[in-house]
């Protein structure tokens, strides 16, 4: 569903991401790795358009991102930290969204509901904690059913019980057929949720696995464990794709 091809990037002389290539298919739920400034942002603007590469291609469902936006319509984002208007309440920038589709026929409002969206819709934007921002944008990135969806950190902030709704959904999404990317730093998050793991150091891609194979090669139970172990040795030595 998203093949990049050679994708290159630099900010001036710096590269931010150095000749990435990779096939991402539904049906998965592939976690995005990397230590701060290892190019996990860049590469997903990169997807949504916002970063124009120097070189390489993306197309998404078989459209070429360099050959207009139509493609976008079949992604969810969820930023990192989400930016609406201020005065405007959850209620208002929930209408506003789900008005700019006017194509779509049926929204996935499971979130709304699961998180308890309706008895928050008066709150002020301005007004809201960390934790309810990150939910309205949650909200956001499901409710137009996309087949691909994008989630920058969507854990981070969340109270416990908040996080397992949506790691609920993201297995639920994912088991009817969706592509889900997710980026997190707590490999805790991706226990029993992830399938596959993409690891990138300084702009290069280190390894794209299959959570089984990464769990048999490493003989650990653990997923944490497993990628940790396997990031050590990447990181020393440089192994695979
Ligand atoms: N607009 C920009 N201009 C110059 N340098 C940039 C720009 N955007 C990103 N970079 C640089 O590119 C590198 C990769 O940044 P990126 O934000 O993709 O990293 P990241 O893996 O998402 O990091 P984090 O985990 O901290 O969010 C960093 O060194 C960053 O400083």
């Amino acid at each position: 569903m998203i093949e990049i091809r050679q994708l290159i990037k630099s900010f001036g002389k710096f590269r931010a991401l150095d000749d990435i290539s990779l096939s991402l298919k539904g049906h998965q739920a592939i976690s995005l790795l990397g230590s701060n400034g290892s190019g996990k942002t860049t590469l997903i603007k990169s997807i949504l358009g916002l970063v124009i590469p120097e070189s390489g291609s993306i197309s998404v469902n078989g459209k070429e991102v360099k050959h207009g936006y139509s493609y976008r319509a079949d992604i969810g984002f969820m930023p990192q930290i989400g930016r609406y208007p201020d005065n405007m309440t959850i209620g208002q920038v929930i209408n506003m969204v789900r008005e700019m589709r006017s194509d779509v026929r049926a929204y996935d409002e499971d979130l709304i509901r699961d998180f308890g969206i309706e008895g928050l819709k008066n709150k002020v934007m301005r007004t809201l904690s960390g934790g309810t921002r990150q939910k309205v944008s949650a909200c956001l990135a499901f409710l137009f059913n996309p087949g691909i969806l994008i989630l920058d950190e969507p854990t981070a902030g969340l109270d416990p019980l908040s996080s397992e709704i949506l790691r609920a959904k993201i297995s639920n999404e994912r088991e009817k057929g969706k592509l889900i990317l997710i980026t997190s730093h707590v490999l805790s998050d991706l226990e029993g949720l992830a399938s596959e793991v993409i690891y990138l150091q300084d702009g290069k891609l280190m390894f794209h696995r299959r959570v089984r194979d990464i769990l048999e090669s490493a003989g650990e139970e653990k997923l944490n464990k497993a990628v940790a172990k396997l990031m050590r040795s990447v990181s020393h030595g440089g192994e695979e794709k």
